[in-house]
């Protein structure tokens, strides 16, 4: 028992468990068919066959960043191999038994780093069944490659950032703005990994893996398992990402809306617990240094004031620790 992976939830937030009336989570939205949907396609590969098909393919992307705020990528460049053995070591990392991880001190990882459930939840529906690592990339990169663990996720990281380093200046491009900013400001160090695991929730149907949220990035990279769960918001409904082994999925954070006065758009998005198998997924979080200012430069009015990542962060922060949930970018309107 005491050998067991999963963090121990039930015990934990047992007060949630008992003070919720059992109606609570199902008049949630799930309870509603959730459609399954394919994100719009999009094979980088065409970037390389010619100028027509390479405006084509940029046309995609920024059309897809604008509609869905999401898309996938096929011939995205990260092999086969880094990818599953990126995998492969974040599954023996996050199968380790519950204790060893909350005491895991093997690489020079910043404490805190392995993070599980919501510690600021009040109602079962600010309660995420998952745990993670969260890895500051200056971290991994800064060590050298202590381990196994360490030096993939400093190979698969760097390229990683090279694929969102393109796809940020293409973004960019696409709004008439060739820039180096992303260049200059959003290094490898300056980057997060996540390494999540969602382990099955058999009791409770309803129950979220993540709860709904926008990331608080430029972009992210997620590579997921074939499970299944993702689910974003289009035209005010939920819908669920039908899972594709090949593709990396792409979403616009907080910062690119910001940066791009709305033009792209950071899409709310949650993953729903599975009753029977675990999942896991990797997160690239894209961001630049914490004195980087975001600010809008064309010559409308910006719907945002200027603000560093720095100061996102902790405004972020400070309303979860206050009001359980983050207000985001609705915190810095003009
Ligand atoms: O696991 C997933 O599919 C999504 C994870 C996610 O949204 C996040 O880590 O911000
Ligand atoms: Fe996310």
């Amino acid at each position: 028992m005491g050998e067991s992976a999963d963090p121990p939830f039930e015990t934990t937030y047992k007060n949630l468990f008992s003070n919720s009336p059992d109606s609570t989570l199902q008049k949630d939205s799930r309870q509603e068919l959730v459609e399954e949907s394919e994100l719009p396609l999009v094979d980088l590969n065409q970037l390389n066959l010619g100028d027509l098909q390479r405006q084509a393919c940029q046309k995609l992307i920024a059309r897809a960043s604008q509609e869905w705020g999401f898309f996938q990528v096929i011939n995205h460049g990260i092999s086969r191999d880094i990818l599953e053995t990126m995998r492969a070591e974040q599954v023996k990392l996050l199968k380790k038994p519950f204790l060893d991880k909350t005491n895991y001190k093997d690489l020079n990882f910043s404490a805190g780093s392995y993070r599980w459930g919501t510690p600021s939840a009040t109602c079962l529906e600010q309660l995420s069944w998952s745990e993670a690592f969260h890895v500051s990339l200056s971290d991994v990169l800064g060590s050298g490659g202590l381990n196994s663990l360490s030096s993939t996720m400093g190979q698969f990281a760097t390229m990683v950032s090279e694929l969102a380093q393109m796809l940020a200046d293409i973004l960019a491009e696409e709004m008439g703005n060739k820039t180096c900013f992303f260049k200059e400001t959003c290094l490898p160090t300056t980057c997060y990994l996540l390494l999540n695991r969602y382990p099955p929730c058999p009791l409770y149907p309803q129950m979220s893996g993540i709860t709904p949220h926008t990331d608080s990035d430029f972009l992210t990279i997620l590579h997921q398992d074939n499970i299944g769960g993702l689910q974003l918001v289009k035209d005010g409904r939920w819908i669920a990402v039908k899972p594709n082994p090949q593709a990396l999925i792409i979403n616009i954070g907080d910062l690119f809306q910001a940066w791009s006065n709305n033009v792209y758009k950071s899409v709310e998005h949650r993953v729903v617990a599975n009753p029977r198998k675990e999942r896991f997924s990797t997160a690239f979080f894209f961001c630049p240094s914490y004195d980087t200012v975001i600010r809008w430069r064309g010559v409308e009015p910006g719907f945002y004031t200027s603000f560093s990542f720095g100061e996102y962060r902790e405004q972020v922060q400070q309303d979860v620790d206050i009001f359980g949930y983050k207000i985001g970018l609705s915190r810095f309107l003009a």
